[in-house]
């Protein structure tokens, strides 16, 4: 199983390399770790298992943050509505985006760094996303509030953004460009 020991920090330099395609059909092996990315997500989400493993809680995760320079992601996590959001993806691409932006009150944080860094986010309010699941099969998601922030940034980890990257340096709480209302 995928714990703590295995997520890279700040400083390691595949954070911010720009990860390869996976090449498709995805080897067994790369099926395998992206099943593990999404059971670390649910066991960081499980009070007990986090507990016993110190796990830190994620609701994404990508494979250049357990030092996998791959294009693969996992999204494991709830919207504001309660409704679930589940995926292994393989090469995910953003293929089109609202003009509308907008941000988590509360801010980001990463597994990869290892401290706060206060400031909003702005992310695109909706997407369109193409990928293939852990099946090999080509997926269109339309996605909007909490996991559109969500997949933007595991893509962001892909080539080699973290959170941070995105707040404004002069005013880290401005409200970012055409938000149209808070996440
Ligand atoms: O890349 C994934 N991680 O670093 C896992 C830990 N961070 C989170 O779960 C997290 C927390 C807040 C907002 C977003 Cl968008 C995310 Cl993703
Ligand atoms: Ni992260």
């Amino acid at each position: 199983m995928i714990t703590m020991d295995d997520i890279i920090r700040e400083g390691n330099p595949i954070l911010r390399q720009i990860a390869k395609d996976v090449v498709l059909p995805a080897s067994d092996e790369e099926k395998e770790q992206l099943k593990a990315m999404l059971e670390f997500l649910k066991n960081s989400q499980d009070e007990e298992i986090a507990k016993k493993y110190h796990l830190r809680a994620g609701i994404g995760l990508a494979a250049p943050q357990i030092a996998i320079s791959k294009r693969m992601i996992a999204l494991f996590l709830d919207d504001d509505n309660g409704k679930h959001f589940e995926y292994m993806l393989f090469n995910p691409k953003i293929v089109s985006h609202s003009i509308e932006n907008t941000y988590l009150e509360g801010g980001e944080g990463c597994l990869s760094v290892d401290r706060e860094v206060p400031g909003f986010v702005p992310r695109h309010a909706r997407v369109k996303v193409k990928a293939f699941d852990i099946d090999g099969k080509p997926v269109t998601l339309r996605l909007k509030g909490y996991p559109a922030i969500a997949i933007q940034h595991e893509i962001d980890h892909l080539n080699g953004i973290l959170f941070y990257d995105h707040i404004n340096k002069d005013d880290p709480f401005k409200i970012p460009d055409h938000v149209v209302q808070e996440e």
